[in-house]
């Protein structure tokens, strides 16, 4: 297959994978930007090759769609060929990565941040699709930077970046590390100021004189519901704002609830437009799922950019950059939802081998290394009943959801980064941006079933800084919602270039392939093909050997349905409150024992035993539902965060 055909046929694939492109329309999309103003430029060592047939792409492989005029422009050799703050980048992630392989050599930037910071610098509006884990976040930080430092921030006290995201973790993660890189700056007394508000953290105990000055800062990071209030209140005074971010645009703007807000957002920027004749501020986006030509994304831009839409559609600049990845993805049939809780067991006693599963285990292993397992749900309730089921059988672990206390959620995170923590569940809220080597499998319990593009963020948390990762789906042939997903999953497989079970293929592939332009679909077809894993693949009979014949003696003694009592206990709205609140004050009871008990280990033990007991009582206390919780209007995929409380 030639280049050209090559790169057509990922943007295809891509963009059915998302779901968001109608097939019948395949045909009017070409690789080439509608506007003809883009071109493909590939950076690749091997030629027209694809990657070895049937395996993870091993070799870096990097092809970007960039403008006309950073055509000439290759990935840099030294951030100090790219920006003024280069020194500080560099000290920033010596700390970070301070286990890197080659130590001698200092961090070069990587491809999204060479062809981002021209864009930025020369205040043009940019969109940019760079995969997970590929430095968006310096690609946008260093221009920010560099351009407030040109500006001299002595003269105003006024926000002059917005960075917007929807997800508090993701968001104090930035805002985290913009902090970092701002102290190795203030070492050279530079003084950027940096912010952030997002609902119900430690700010709101701030005293009311630093939580107006933090609206002064420089840099400010927000969820948009933080946002809308602040600007309400008259509090965010837009007129010197030269750049606004959002990160993981693509998920916003899927949300209705955004687009109101940013319609209230384009008003205020409309009137600092009357007040100060001069006022552009530049305007981009970020994700590893951006699809330029879709429908959310078109809407969410006419929105924000109101009338002046139709000219800046012209010169808006669109950067798309591949990314090496070492990410293996495995899919995992199974019959029904007993045999996956079984097969998840399996998959976490593999992983936790060499810990165990109890937190005394965990305690005396914590002196070792240790790595964590990440368990996606699609459903908050789904977290809960899991963790309950899991806790019962002896698992040490944490759950993450959209509402739990931020307090809990911080000190999640602080225990993945000092791999502290042997395995966590959480819901799509940690799908997104975050950013912790430390995790090297990631497990999909259940597929996303409300936003497809929710599964290439779930895979990307795991292979982060050029690490090996390990993704497992486990797909339930007979389940109902799910399995809708399974022609998305496989063109998402062939993206990737990752091995294709045969009975997926079998299944779904003339699904997956349908209405797949007639240029490529000879091509698509040979692809999935030469991708579909033969049966004496290693990893096939691994995965065999998961779904033996143990099932039988494990649930063979138990009644179907007394079985699926224990094994699906529900959660309503109430009860999920209740079950925080169960974990929030164990949590403060093991904290505040610490230093007092003779043996931590026991003691941590005991109140894992507690939370397990008390969550299954109140598990017990509603009737149970069956696998996928279908049926229940209350089960929204959880995704965006709600910013109910407020910081004032
Ligand atoms: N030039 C570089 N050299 C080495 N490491 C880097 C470089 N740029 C970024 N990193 C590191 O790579 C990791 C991933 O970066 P980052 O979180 O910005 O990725 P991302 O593209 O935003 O991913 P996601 O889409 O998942 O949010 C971080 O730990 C970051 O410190």
């Amino acid at each position: 297959m030639d280049k050209r055909g090559t790169d057509m046929m990922d943007e295809l694939l891509r963009q059915c994978s998302h779901g968001i492109v109608e097939l019948t329309k395949l045909k009017d999309l070409t690789i080439s930007n509608p506007r003809n103003a883009f071109q493909i430029e590939r950076i690749d060592n091997k030629g027209d090759t694809m990657p070895p047939v049937g395996m993870a792409s091993q070799q870096p492989e990097m092809s970007t769609l960039v403008h006309p005029q950073e055509m000439q422009r290759k990935a840099l050799q030294s951030f100090e060929d790219l920006c003024a703050v280069s020194h500080p980048i560099q000290q920033f992630l010596e700390e970070i990565h301070p286990n890197r392989k080659d130590k001698q050599e200092p961090f070069k930037p990587w491809p999204v941040q060479s062809y981002v910071y021209p864009f930025l610098k020369e205040r043009q509006h940019v969109l940019v699709r760079s995969p997970t884990g590929s430095g968006k976040t310096i690609a946008f930080l260093a221009p920010i930077l560099d351009a407030i430092l040109v500006e001299g921030r002595d003269r105003v006290k006024k926000p002059r970046a917005l960075i917007i995201a929807d997800t508090k973790d993701l968001l104090v993660q930035h805002y985290q590390n913009a902090l970092k890189i701002n102290e190795f700056l203030d070492a050279g007394n530079q003084n950027i100021t940096i912010g952030c508000h997002i609902g119900g953290v430690h700010l709101a105990r701030l005293p009311r004189y630093e939580y107006l000055k933090s609206f002064q800062s420089d840099i400010l990071f927000m969820s948009p519901g933080k946002m809308m209030e602040a600007l309400q209140k008259k509090m965010l005074d837009l007129s010197h704002l030269m750049y606004i971010v959002f990160d993981e645009a693509d998920e916003m703007f899927h949300c209705g609830k955004f687009l109101i807000e940013l319609r209230e957002f384009q008003k205020a920027l409309q009137e600092c437009r009357e007040t100060v004749p001069t006022f552009a501020p530049t305007f981009s986006m970020f994700s590893a799922t951006l699809v330029f030509k879709s429908p959310e994304v078109e809407r969410g831009l006419e929105v924000f950019f109101g009338v002046e839409w139709p000219q800046i559609v012209e010169k808006i600049g669109y950067v798309v950059v591949q990314f090496p990845t070492l990410i293996q993805q495995n899919v995992i049939q199974v019959d029904d939802f007993p045999q996956k809780l079984l097969v998840l067991e399996q998959l976490l006693d593999r992983d936790l081998y060499r810990m165990g599963r109890s937190r005394e285990d965990t305690d005396k292993a914590s002196k070792t290394y240790s790595n964590t397992t990440l368990v996606f749900c699609d459903t908050r309730k789904q977290v809960y009943n899991l963790a309950a089921w899991l806790t019962q059988k002896g698992f040490y672990l944490k759950i993450h959801t959209g509402r739990m206390p931020e307090d809990i959620k911080r000190k999640n995170m602080r225990m993945i980064t000092d791999r502290r923590l042997p395995l966590l569940i959480s819901s799509n809220v940690m799908a997104r941006g975050l950013d912790k080597p430390s995790i090297n499998h990631v497990i999909m319990f259940e597929l996303p079933t409300q936003n497809w593009s929710t599964y290439s963020h779930r895979v990307g948390r795991t292979g982060r800084c050029g690490e090996e990762g390990n993704c497992t789906v486990l797909l339930n042939k007979n389940g109902g919602k799910e399995l809708q997903q399974a022609p998305q999953l496989l063109r998402t497989l062939m993206v990737y270039r990752q091995k294709i079970p045969k009975w997926l293929f079998e299944r779904f592939g003339h699904v997956a392939l349908q209405g797949i332009d007639h240029y490529i679909a000879p091509q698509s077809q040979k692809l999935a093909e030469n991708l579909v894993m033969q049966m004496n693949d290693p990893q096939a009979n691994f995965n065999e050997s998961l779904i033996s014949s143990d099932t039988s003696l494990v649930f063979s003694s138990t009644d179907e349905t007394q079985h699926s009592q224990s094994a699906h206990p529900y959660f309503g709205e109430q009860q999920e409150m209740e079950a925080a609140e169960i974990i929030r004050r164990q949590e403060v009871y093991v904290e505040s024992h610490r230093s007092m008990h003779p043996n931590p280990g026991e003691q941590r033990a005991m109140v894992d035993v507690e939370v397990g007991r008390r969550l299954a009582a109140l598990a017990g206390s509603r009737p149970t539902l069956c696998d996928g919780l279908d049926s229940d209007d209350d089960d929204a995929p959880d995704r965006y965060e709600d910013d109910e409380s407020s910081n004032d």
